[in-house]
Formats: structure tokens, C-alpha cells, sequence
């Protein structure tokens, strides 16, 4: 895989727009931009800018903008950035038009809902011939847009492809670190959502900041388990992805998630809350039977789960949280 020169980026959403940006920026490689909408993807190229995603945002001038699945034909490397959900029908449209072998590599931070399945799975099904990667960590879109120093993780099934990855995504303001646990990797990612939702609620019903750290280091305890339980490194999500993307997720009012989170523990209706992609809501019910199934302890994100199917509400949640039988860290 030596002498990678083009990048797709298939989702020109907030994330997609941005990696597609700043890999752009660095002038190493050559980058299109893959959206649905031909007329949205016009005006990209003509004006530059995606106020939809990243208002006020310039893009670079050497960022290519297409909506033709056909582009992808003479393509490196596709990174697929649409939301976690999505992965499987954006596959079946696009996997007919990858150059044969092209690595793959995931950008979206969740598990599939229907089959409870890890992305990588999925897609490794939908894909075959493809390797699958794994991109996750601390990044919002428009920090990594505007070109402020950034870090992730990129995790694929060999170590040397995930190095060779890296180096060809990373810049000078965008860095990332090669793993070769996926599957720490994708679920440091999916559950810090669930996290940061608990986060959110904590802030919502102004229980302090203290409750927010016991949150943030019991919540990685669970991540580490569920992790271990699947085949990947527990110790994984102590670094970028996992205990990295929690503490920006759980602290800032950039994330979705957290805001999500702030809403319910302020007493907002679900109902009420449309719009913004919140990839834990979707999270949570999966983390939580995986855990079931393989008799994992996680009883924030189980109280999270419930809290946002109803069955739950909030002060009974803290007070079973509360209540668990003593124990040793
Ligand atoms: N925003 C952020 O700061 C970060 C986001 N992420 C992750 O990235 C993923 C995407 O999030 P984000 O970019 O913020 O979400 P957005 O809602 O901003 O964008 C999602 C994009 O996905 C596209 N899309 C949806 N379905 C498909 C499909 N079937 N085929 C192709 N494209 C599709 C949408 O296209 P259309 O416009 O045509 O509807 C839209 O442009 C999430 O999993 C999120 O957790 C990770 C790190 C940072
Ligand atoms: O994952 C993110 C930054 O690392 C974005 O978080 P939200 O999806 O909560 O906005």
C-alpha cells in the first residue's frame, strides 16, 4: 500500500467535511469530498463554505467536491463519515464503485442498533476484499476544521496498515496514533456518548462537578469491561479514544451528546429534542444489552438506556446508583 495519493471522504456532514479539510490542507494528498445532494455539493465547491456544518469555516482551495459514487473508482483510501446508523446503506450504495482492496475507514462512534453488531463487523460484511479501519477520538469537527491541534485514534485488524493510515491522514495540526484493537478503539468511541449523556444529566439537575468526575472514572471502568468481554484491550480506552474523548465530551457544550444529556436532567421531553445527531441515544440500548449478555456490570450506561426508553426516571436512577452494594475500585 505504499505511495497513497487520493483520499475519498463519503459524508459531507460536520466530521466528513472537516477530516476531508484538513487532510486537504496539507497539500500531501489529493481529497474529494463525496456528498449525496449534487446541488449542496456545487455550492460547496463554489463557495467554500458549509454553513449547514461548519458555518464561517473556509475550506481549501485544493479540496475536490463530488456526488458521483462513480469517483470513487480510482481511490486510495474511502473514509466513510456518515452517522453510525447509516454505515450499512451508505455500503450497499458505494461499495459497488470502491477500487478493488481500497482500505476503509470508519468515522462514525456507535454500534449498529438493529443486530447489535460493532461497525466493523458490519462492514467487513458488506465489504468483503476492503480492510475495515477505525477512526475515534477527542475532535470536534470545527476545532479540526479551523486547523487547532488535534489527536486521534486509528485502529486497524494489522498494525502496519493502521500505521500506514495514519501517516497518510495525520498533518500538522491533525495527528493521528495506529492501534491495532478496533475493537477498543470503536467502543471507546460509541460509549463515551452514553457517558456523556450521564454527564449531561448531571449538569441538567446541577448535582456539582464532583458527580461528573466519579462519572467520568466509574464510566470508564464500565467501557474497560465491555471492551475486555468483546475481545479488545481494556487499557485501550484509557487513551484517546475512550478516556481522551470522554473528558471533551463530558466537559464541553460543543458535544450533542452532553447537551442531549443537559436537556433531559433539566426535565425536557425526549419528544422535544430533534435535530442534532445524539449517536449515544442510539448507543445506549445496545452498550446496555451487550453488557446483559455477557454479564457486564454497567450501570450507568443501563441507567442511561432505560432513562431515554422511559422506563427509568432520573431520581430513581441516582438513587440506584447511589445504593449499589460497596465495593472494591
Ligand atoms: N461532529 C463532530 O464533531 C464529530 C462527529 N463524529 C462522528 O461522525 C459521525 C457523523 O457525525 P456528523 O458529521 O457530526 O453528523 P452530521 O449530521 O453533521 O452529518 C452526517 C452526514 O452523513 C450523511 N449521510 C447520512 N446518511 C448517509 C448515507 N446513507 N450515505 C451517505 N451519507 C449519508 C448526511 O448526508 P446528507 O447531508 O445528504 O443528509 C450528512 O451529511 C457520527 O458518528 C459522529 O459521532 C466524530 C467525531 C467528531
Ligand atoms: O465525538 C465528538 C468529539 O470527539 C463529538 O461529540 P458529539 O457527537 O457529542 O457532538
Amino acid at each position: 500500500m505504499s505511495g497513497l495519493q487520493r483520499i475519498a471522504v463519503i459524508g459531507a456532514g460536520a466530521f466528513g467535511t472537516a477530516l476531508a479539510a484538513v487532510m486537504a490542507q496539507t497539500g500531501k494528498v489529493a481529497v474529494v469530498l463525496i456528498g449525496r445532494d449534487a446541488s449542496v455539493m456545487a455550492d460547496l465547491a463554489a463557495s467554500r463554505v458549509h454553513e449547514a456544518a461548519l458555518p464561517g469555516i473556509r475550506l481549501p482551495d485544493t479540496l475536490a467536491f463530488s456526488s458521483r459514487p462513480e469517483d470513487l473508482r480510482d481511490q486510495d483510501i474511502v473514509l466513510f463519515a456518515m452517522p453510525s446508523q447509516a454505515q450499512i446503506a451508505a455500503a450497499e450504495t458505494y461499495g459497488p464503485h470502491l477500487k478493488p482492496g481500497a482500505p476503509i475507514v470508519i468515522c462514525a462512534k456507535g454500534i449498529e442498533k438493529q443486530s447489535s453488531r460493532l461497525l466493523t463487523d458490519v462492514l467487513e460484511s458488506a465489504l468483503p476484499g476492503h480492510p475495515i479501519a477505525m477512526l475515534s477520538g477527542p475532535g470536534f469537527a470545527a476545532d479540526i476544521a479551523k486547523g487547532l491541534p488535534t489527536a486521534m485514534a486509528i485502529a486497524a485488524k494489522d498494525l502496519p496498515l493502521a500505521e500506514q493510515l495514519a501517516k497518510a491522514i495525520s498533518g500538522q495540526t491533525f495527528r493521528l496514533y495506529a492501534s491495532d484493537d478496533r475493537i477498543g478503539v470503536q467502543l471507546g468511541g460509541a460509549l463515551k456518548n452514553v457517558l456523556a449523556i450521564a454527564c449531561g444529566i448531571v449538569e441538567g439537575m446541577g448535582l456539582g462537578d464532583s458527580a461528573r468526575a466519579a462519572l467520568i472514572a466509574r464510566g470508564l471502568a464500565e467501557m474497560s469491561r465491555l471492551v475486555d468481554a468483546m475481545g479488545g484491550r481494556g487499557d485501550t480506552v484509557r487513551g484517546l479514544s475512550g478516556l481522551g474523548d470522554l473528558v471533551l465530551t463530558a466537559t464541553s457544550h460543543q458535544s450533542r451528546n452532553l447537551r442531549f444529556g443537559i436537556a433531559l436532567g433539566k426535565g425536557e421531553p425526549i419528544a422535544a429534542q430533534h435535530g442534532a445527531l445524539v449517536e449515544g441515544a442510539f448507543a445506549a440500548a445496545v452498550a446496555a444489552r451487550l453488557a446483559e449478555g455477557r454479564q457486564i456490570e454497567m450501570p450507568i450506561t443501563q441507567a442511561v438506556a432505560a432513562i431515554i426508553d422511559g422506563r427509568l426516571d432520573i431520581p430513581t436512577a441516582i438513587t440506584q446508583l447511589m445504593s449499589r452494594p460497596i465495593t472494591t475500585e
